[in-house]
């Protein structure tokens, strides 16, 4: 892979771009695995970042993903629009055309979106729309209007993704239980892993997706969840020990409703990039048995994405 840049954008100060040359990983993905949580930045300079944007990345194109999708192993990808695009969904809408079939997509769009723009999304392989509660990412979207899309986009097959932080969950419940299609959590809810994993928090979470048999979990992102690592670099092979159990549980307990993605480029980490392929080896700590590894990475998402090969 080539290194990044940025086009004619000015990165957010202190952005830390993708890593470069990740290693190969040791554990052996399963046939048919799909990396079902990535995105496509730009290139800024054909496809321009939202002018309401609240982060400028690197560029990470869909060449560069899709050589990550060899690389480590995966045979698909499900690019989620990343919100320094808004709902201007150009750029994850060409890498899913452009994937020949590996790629299918998340989409943002507002309530002006048209029949035909859905349409159009559809045949490009969006299958999903996500709604974005995390305020350091996206201004607020009235919930009459996100119920609406939810709506519309149920008549088409798709889904919702959402994205909140734990904390927040307790307000956004009703809403949540009342969407009538299919939901599928980022990055577990964003648990706080320094909290007990049998305290009210996370016990709240368990109990969303226990009540919700349509309520689905990413059990993605523990380089942005962990707080005593150790870091997935320099071949650390048990990297973010303190977001195990929690992972673990969501797998365990709802094998047919987890998904598991990359979250490359891995938008607005602080503290380091991680190697990919060390990402990818933290997966056998998480879903430790073969069964449960087929579930998570080929059955779930093929169901989920491309049901009419299941
Ligand atoms: O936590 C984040 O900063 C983050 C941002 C985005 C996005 O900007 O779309 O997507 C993610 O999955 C995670």
């Amino acid at each position: 892979m080539s290194k990044p840049t940025s086009g004619d954008f000015t990165k957010t100060a202190g952005w830390l771009d993708w890593f470069d040359g990740p290693s190969k990983p040791r554990f052996q993905l399963p046939p048919g695995s799909v990396d079902a949580h990535c995105h496509v930045f730009g290139p800024g300079a054909e496809f321009p970042y939202a002018p309401e944007r609240k982060y400028t990345p690197c560029d990470a194109s869909k060449q560069q993903l899709f050589a990550l999708r060899d690389h480590l192993g995966f045979s698909r990808n499900v690019v989620v629009q990343a919100t320094c695009h808004g709902a201007d969904n150009r750029a994850m809408a060409d890498a899913c055309r452009s994937s020949g079939g590996k790629a299918r997509g998340v989409a943002t769009v507002k309530r002006s979106v048209t029949d035909q723009e859905l349409q159009d999304l559809h045949a490009s392989g969006v299958r999903g729309v996500r709604f974005n509660f995390v305020k350091r990412l996206v201004d607020f979207t009235p919930k009459d209007e996100l119920m609406e899309i939810a709506g519309r986009i149920k008549a088409l097959g798709w889904h919702v993704v959402i994205y909140f932080e734990a904390v927040d969950l307790p307000e956004l419940w009703d809403f949540f239980t009342a969407l009538p299609t299919t939901v599928v959590v980022d990055h577990m809810g964003r648990p706080d892993v320094s909290k007990p994993i049998d305290g009210p928090e996370f016990q709240l979470f368990l109990k969303f997706m226990r009540e919700h048999e349509n309520v689905w979990s990413k059990v993605s992102c523990p380089e942005r969840l962990s707080v005593t690592g150790p870091k997935a670099l320099n071949g650390e092979q048990a990297a973010y020990r303190d977001v195990v159990p929690f992972a673990r549980t969501v797998v365990e307990t709802f094998p047919d409703r987890v998904l598991w993605g990359t979250d490359w480029p891995h938008p607005n980490l602080k503290d380091h990039m991680p190697d990919d392929g060390l990402l990818v080896d933290f997966i056998p700590h998480i879903a430790p048995t073969a069964e449960l590894q087929k579930k998570l990475l080929v059955d779930n998402p093929m169901r989920l994405y491309w049901p009419e090969e299941v």
